[in-house]
């Protein structure tokens, strides 16, 4: 299928919808076996392009030009790098409106959340590029008269990356941009719900001046056989992947034979906590961009959330008021700030953890059920009366639904929270300072947001502790995942 027109005629620069893979410098429109697949719009169904299907040969070659091209890109200065990743982030900014165009046609989520995305995502790249001149190593007092360290950090190499379809810019963008900083080269898998996003930073990155081999675009239904490709291949040194926990499992250990190094940003549970000294109005604002942005399909959402008993009824009444006000649709249509899931399988997972717990006596306070457009629409829902006995409780639902739990003591609230396998974001609600640093000290999670709902930055280092994964993404931390570090002993 040609490129949808639906889209095209959406574009100021219709040149940046690329129905092809990118390999070696070389667009490439089809898969050695011929095969193929479709991209949809999540509002209608319909196919918008037709990608290669590639598999195992075609990544291997992606590989080969990636080491080749690894060499002479980490010869480079960390300024010359700098340059580059700097005019990638002016020409993603200059094309925003056409990256957002694109992510929500292929992603659905409404326009001005794509266009915050891709302005999130030129934010890593704008970030790496200046950290791409500060990669410092060390010299240390020898510890022999004759001796003199030296300690120097180098590009780890060939890093392949896996990533989600919930935010197709910013999860690539944020692990090209640090890795292409520090020297290395990149091959990366984007999801197949979503490819054309970041085949179209692909395209402003080759732009912006990244040699030939150095980002390299594979597409790919077929995501396990690319995964053991990244993960059994010798010349791929590390991958990076950002995902469900499940395929985090599956890939540490098919990565476990050659001591793969990793960077896995998994999934969350992320609890929710209105503690009674909590600003109420705050606290709902908070509520609703944690809990409904993306709507409801970002790993850092709020998943459980605990109200105390004092200010339950009052803030589950604000929150309702708040969630029926929300306007579903198509997300190009103004005004709309839920658009629809991004599969059917999605819907049944909201579906089934409302049906558990309005089963084990949950209430509906608001929505409950697919929206009256029908397709991969869903009501905004909150449920009230939860108990940790339901699935929302214990799994995380990546959808528009904000169960409330009450809670009685401090104690017993930070014991809930901490009960899940999961440690990437928490936030909580208060104004009492000492008890805003026992209860930030307490939670077992990589982030905290307190008395906020939105702490997603690339000035800070994004990442969860127990089954949310490994390593950071952004800040001065980020580059780290990029570099070896060398030491040098020298006796003179
Ligand atoms: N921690 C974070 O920063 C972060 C960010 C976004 C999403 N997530 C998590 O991702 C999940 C939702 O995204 P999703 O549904 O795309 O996750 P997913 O794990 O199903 O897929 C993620 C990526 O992995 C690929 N994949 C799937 N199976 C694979 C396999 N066996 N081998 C190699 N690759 C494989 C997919 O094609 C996709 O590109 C949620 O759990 C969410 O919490 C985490
Ligand atoms: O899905 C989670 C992503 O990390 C999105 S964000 O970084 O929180 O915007």
């Amino acid at each position: 299928m040609p490129i949808s027109n639906a889209l095209l005629s959406k574009l100021k620069d219709p040149s940046l919808v690329i129905d092809k893979a990118l390999i070696a410098g070389e667009w490439v429109a089809t898969s050695d076996s011929g095969k193929t697949f479709d991209v949809t719009n999540p509002a209608n169904g319909d196919v918008i392009a037709t990608l290669p299907d590639m598999n195992r040969a075609e990544t291997a070659r992606a590989i080969d030009a990636a080491y080749k091209a690894q060499k002479i890109w980490a010869a480079k200065t960390g300024k010359e790098r700098a340059g580059v990743l700097r005019k990638l982030y002016e020409l993603m900014v200059a094309n925003a409106d056409d990256l957002a165009t694109i992510l929500t046609m292929e992603m659905g989520k409404p326009l001005a959340e794509a266009k915050g995305e891709i302005l999130y995502g030129a934010s890593y790249v704008e970030w790496f590029g200046e950290e791409a001149k500060r990669v410092y190593g060390d010299t240390i007092p020898g510890h022999q008269p004759d001796k003199r360290i030296i300690v120097i950090k180098q590009p780890i190499g060939v890093v392949a990356a896996i990533t989600p379809w919930n935010f197709p810019n910013a999860m690539l963008a944020r692990k090209m941009a640090p890795a292409v900083a520090a020297g290395c080269a990149m091959i990366s898998k984007p999801a197949a719900e979503t490819p054309l996003s970041a085949l179209s930073l692909a395209l402003l990155a080759e732009r912006a001046g990244v040699p030939a081999g150095i980002f390299n675009v594979v597409t790919s239904k077929d995501s396990s056989s690319i995964g053991k490709e990244f993960t059994e291949n010798d010349k791929v040194r590390k991958l990076t992947f950002t995902g469900s926990t499940n395929v985090g499992k599956i890939l540490m250990r098919q990565g476990a034979d050659q001591i793969m190094k990793l960077g896995l940003e998994l999934g969350g549970n992320a609890p929710f906590i209105v503690f009674d000294d909590a600003d109420l109005d705050a606290a709902v604002e908070g509520a609703m961009v944690s809990k409904y942005r993306n709507n409801g399909q970002t790993c850092v959402c709020a998943n459980r959330l605990y109200v105390q008993a004092g200010v339950y009824d009052a803030f589950a009444e604000k929150l309702a008021a708040k969630v029926s006000a929300m306007k579903v649709g198509d997300g190009f249509e103004a005004g709309v700030n839920a658009g629809p899931l991004i599969t059917r399988a999605a819907v049944d997972k909201v579906e089934e953890h409302i049906s558990d717990a309005v089963s084990k006596g949950a209430k509906v306070a608001t929505g409950g059920k697919p929206h009256e457009k029908g397709g991969l629409f869903f009501e905004p829902t909150i449920l009230t009366g939860v108990t940790t006995d339901m699935l929302v409780a214990r799994e995380e639902t990546f959808g528009p639904v904000a169960p409330l739990f009450k809670f009685e003591t401090e104690e017993q609230v930070i014991e809930m929270a901490n009960n899940t396998e999961f440690g990437l974001a928490s936030y909580f609600y208060s104004k009492d300072m000492s008890k805003i640093f026992r209860v930030a000290e307490a939670l077992e999670y990589g982030m905290v947001g307190i008395n906020t709902g939105l702490i997603s930055t690339e000035v800070a280092p994004f990442g969860g502790i127990k089954q949310s994964g490994q390593g950071r993404e952004g800040s001065k931390y980020g580059i780290e995942d990029y570099i070896e570090i060398k030491y040098m002993c020298l006796s003179i």
